[in-house]
Formats: C-alpha cells, sequence, structure tokens
C-alpha cells in the first residue's frame, strides 16, 4: 500500500521513473531497427525497379547473376530481416523491465487510487477546500504549480461516485467540464463524447442525490448527442436500485466540528483562553539540562501538555529514519474489539517501532525519563510513524481503559510524541476537548498524562492527527506504562478523576 505514506510514495516515482527510461530505450531500439529496415526495403525496391524498368522480367532474370542474388536474397537477406520483426527484441526487453518492475515494487491497483482519492476527499472536508481550487493547484490560498485537466478531475469524480461521496463528486465533474469545454488542445468535434461520459456519472451523482428531474435533464442531452451512449440503460440502473431513502446526507460525527476548526488552526469559540500560558527555560528539572536548559511552552494547564523545543538533532533524527528505515513499514492499526488490530481510514499512517537498544535510541530514551521523570521500565518501543495523501488519526485517547495488552503493566500513563519533520502544510496535533492546536515542528517533543494521579482515565486528552495536506508528517511516540511509576508519580489520597467526568462520552 502506497498512499498511506509519503515515503512509500517514493518508491512509486522511482518507478515512474524507471518505466519511463525503458520506454525511452524501447523507442530508440525500434527507431533504430526501423531504421535498418527501411534502408533494406528502400534497396531492394531500387533493384526490384531496375529490373522491372530496365528489362523485362525474364531477361533480367536469365542473367546468372541477377538469379544468384534473388535466390540470394530470399535465402539469406528476408531471413536476416524476418528474424527481428518477429522477434522484436527491444520489445521483449521492454516487457521484462516491466515484469521486474512489477514485482520488485508492485504497481499500485484501483484500491490505491482510491485510497488517495479518499484522502483528497478528506482534506475537502475537514478544511473546506474547493474542487476548482484543488483543481487550479491552489491549496489553502498558496498557489502550487500543479493544476490537473479534465481527466484527472473526471477520475476523480468518477471514483467518488463509486465511494458513495456523491456531493463532492458532482462538484469534480463540473470542474471536469468546465476544464473540457475550455481546453485548447482537443478538437471541438471530439468533445462531445467526453462531455456525454461527464454528463453520464452527474446524472447518476444526481438520482443518488434525490434529484431525478436534474438527472433526466442530463440524460436527455446525453442521448442528444450521442444516441448510442451507454448512458441510455441508466434507466434500468435506477429502476433496480431503490433510491427511496438513498439520499442520506453523510452526517458528520459529533467532534468533527472541532476537529475541523482546530486542524485550520483555529481556535474554538470559548470563554477561558490560555491567558495564563507561560514560555520558559526550565534547567532545574534534572542536572542533565543544567547546561542547557529545557526550553518549555506551555499549552494547556490541567490537563498539562508542555511542548519542549528543540529536542532531538537533525542527527538524531537521521539516525531514527535510518533505524526504520532498516524496518519494514506496516500500515497502521488502531487497538480494536478483543484487542485485535484492524486497517481503517481513521487511521492513514505506516508504522513501525523502535527498541532502546541502539546509543541513539537509549539517549532519547534517558531524555524522556529526565522530562517526564517516570521511569521507562515497562515502557512500549517507539513507535515511527509516517502520513501520507490525507494522512490522519481521527480523535483518541492514547489509554486502552479496556482489553489492556498483556505484555505490559498498567495502562499507558504518559505520552511523549516527537515530531521527526515539519509538515508543509496541516497535520497538526489537536486536543479537540481542550481547544488546542500543535502545529508540527522538527525536533520538539509534546508531552501529557493520560491517566489522572488515581490512574483513572483521563478523557479530556482525547487528540488527533489532522490530515496532511502538503508535505510529509513523521513523529515518534514513547508510551509509558503505569505498571513501574508505584515511586515516580504516587497517587494522591483523594481521587482527582471527579475532574474529567463532564468530559466523557
Ligand atoms: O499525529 C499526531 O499528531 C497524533 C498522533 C497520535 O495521536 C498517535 O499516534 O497516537
Ligand atoms: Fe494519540
Amino acid at each position: 500500500e502506497f498512499y498511506s505514506s509519503v515515503d512509500s510514495m517514493q518508491d512509486l516515482g522511482q518507478l515512474e521513473l524507471e518505466l519511463l527510461n525503458a520506454t525511452r530505450s524501447y523507442l530508440k531500439a525500434q527507431q533504430q531497427q526501423i531504421n535498418l529496415y527501411r534502408k533494406f526495403v528502400e534497396q531492394l525496391k531500387r533493384e526490384h525497379v531496375m529490373a522491372m524498368d530496365l528489362i523485362d522480367l525474364d531477361e533480367y532474370l536469365g542473367h546468372p547473376l541477377h538469379a544468384f542474388r534473388l535466390i540470394k536474397r530470399l535465402v539469406y537477406d528476408w531471413d536476416a530481416l524476418h528474424a527481428p520483426v518477429v522477434e522484436n527484441k527491444p520489445r521483449e526487453d521492454y516487457r521484462q523491465v516491466v515484469d521486474s518492475l512489477s514485482k520488485e515494487v508492485g504497481f499500485p491497483d484501483l484500491s490505491e487510487l482510491q485510497g488517495a482519492v479518499k484522502g483528497l476527499a478528506r482534506l475537502q472536508r475537514v478544511y473546506n477546500f474547493t474542487a476548482p481550487d484543488l483543481a487550479d493547484g491552489i491549496i489553502n490560498g498558496f498557489f502550487y504549480d500543479s493544476e490537473m485537466d479534465w481527466r484527472d478531475c473526471y477520475e476523480i469524480g468518477v471514483q467518488l461516485f463509486d465511494l458513495g461521496e456523491h456531493h463532492r463528486s458532482l462538484e469534480w465533474l463540473q470542474e471536469a467540464f468546465r476544464l473540457l469545454r475550455a481546453n485548447p488542445e482537443m478538437k471541438e468535434a471530439e468533445k462531445p463524447q467526453f462531455i456525454a461520459d461527464i454528463r453520464e456519472y452527474a446524472a447518476l451523482a444526481n438520482f443518488e442525490l434525490g434529484k431525478p428531474t436534474r438527472a433526466g435533464t442530463l440524460l436527455e442531452k446525453v442521448l442528444q448527442t450521442e444516441p448510442t451512449h451507454p448512458a441510455r440503460h441508466i434507466q434500468k440502473y435506477v429502476d433496480y436500485r431503490d433510491l427511496a431513502g438513498s439520499n442520506k446526507h453523510e452526517k458528520e460525527p459529533s467532534w468533527f466540528g472541532n476537529y475541523s476548526r482546530l486542524c485550520q488552526g483555529r481556535r474554538l469559540p470559548e470563554k477561558g483562553s490560555g491567558t495564563s500560558l507561560r514560555c520558559f527555560l526550565d534547567g532545574k528539572r534534572h542536572a542533565y539540562f543544567t547546561l542547557a536548559p529545557l526550553q518549555v511552552e506551555q499549552v494547556h494547564l490541567d490537563p498539562d501538555i508542555d511542548v519542549y523545543h528543540g529536542i532531538l538533532t537533525l542527527d538524531q533524527i537521521d539516525s531514527i529514519f535510518e533505524a526504520a528505515d532498516k524496518q519494514e513499514m506496516t500500515r497502521s492499526g488502531v487497538a480494536g474489539d478483543g484487542g485485535t488490530r484492524t486497517v481503517v481510514d481513521l487511521r492513514v499512517s505506516q508504522q513501525t517501532w523502535l527498541d532502546y537498544e541502539s546509543p541513539i535510541m537509549k539517549s532519547i530514551a534517558r531524555l524522556v525519563v529526565f522530562i517526564s521523570g517516570f521511569d521507562i521500565a515497562g515502557a512500549e518501543a517507539m513507535q515511527v510513524a509516517n502520513y501520507g495523501v490525507g494522512g490522519q488519526y481521527e480523535p483518541h485517547p492514547d489509554y486502552f481503559e479496556v482489553n489492556l495488552p498483556s505484555d505490559f503493566k498498567g495502562d499507558r500513563i504518559s505520552t511523549s510524541m516527537f515530531y521527526l519533520s515539519d509538515v508543509e502544510q496541516g497535520g497538526y496535533t489537536v486536543f479537540t476537548k481542550l481547544n488546542v492546536f500543535l502545529p508540527p515542528i522538527k525536533g520538539a517533543l509534546v508531552m501529557w498524562h493520560n491517566l489522572h494521579r488515581s490512574l483513572d482515565v483521563d478523557p479530556r486528552t482525547h487528540h488527533a492527527g489532522c490530515p496532511v495536506i502538503v508535505g510529509s508528517k513523521r513523529i515518534g511516540n514513547i508510551w509509558i506504562h503505569s505498571g513501574h511509576q508505584e515511586f515516580r508519580r504516587p497517587c494522591n489520597l483523594t481521587s482527582d478523576s471527579f475532574k474529567s467526568v463532564a468530559y466523557r462520552e
């Protein structure tokens, strides 16, 4: 699976480059062969013409040298020509390159395309991007030199229709229509057939959206210009499909409003703003920070969420990637019912796990210990994740609460999330119940507690990774468990979990 991570998309980029090179050599080799054939044919033709024109054929063939040459040509020369034509070595070579690329890298299939389209649709939904803007290469107000043509828009419209996103499908089909009509490169006479294809899908989408009249008009237009268009069978589809009740509006979940707003970097309209939040240098937390104090940015109090800037050096980050690259990245799952892992759209990223054996990982674990004050014993390995096109992680808590994994003691008491990359646009971490959004900053660490002192879970910590708009987002998570912290963070005598009761769903 490629679309769920930008790193694996690079494999596809490489794949296309190799295809391009192979095609170029194929064309060159074929051209050389053809030139050779042409020369040969020209030569023969000259001989033939001479024979016909100058003397009659009998006389020509009566000449022993001519007879010899005719026979020789048929025995050797034509054969030498036939063999490569039939064999076509350049084509064989080309086929081999394609075969081996397909074995080594693998070509993406339709489900990959749908994944990428879903990612685009997700961006539109969360950030309110319009199809015309995206098609013009305008993303979030920034112009990227990457306009789409009508075919791209049509393909997105078709895929969205198949995914059941009829509103958005229509939006892209309209864009395809607009671009096709304005396309100066295509002959006017060629346009109607494609316009009919667009209208066919637009009719289907309108049917699904409960607008049969509009759909009917579109169909009529299709059949006026293209009477034999397959769209004439649509009525059957419509009759077959019971459309009563299919016009349900895809309703967004309750958290969506906050999520979308925070992802866009807009605060929720709430009275209490974080005026008492501070940024400060902390050289006292541990002797380790005496000479290079921690650069702390408070982003929330109670529950405390702090960003520690400049924690990892570029070298450290590079070696994390090096170690992660050696392992196979897999599509991220989330803990599902019964502790099994499922791959779902709520989390679109790839991940791998790194233990704390290497010197670099040891030093990173030590940093987490010094900053958090926790014992790293019983912590999970660092989870390194990479988000792809529209990659995201919908609101969730990091604690398990139920179905605790048996290989760890206690629940995830704290999260230490390292940002391993900057993200050009999007990809914020947001706390949907706390009015907090954090743009990723390479080398920074975000830390918070998922459990109250009483070790009850703290639902206020629900958070999410927003869809990546442009760029590649990489993070590293270290989850420390409550099992080994008796001396580090003893429970209070009175429970403090009442604070978060109101935040339970
Ligand atoms: O990507 C993010 O910003 C959040 C990731 C996250 O919450 C997680 O991996 O548990
Ligand atoms: Fe999380």
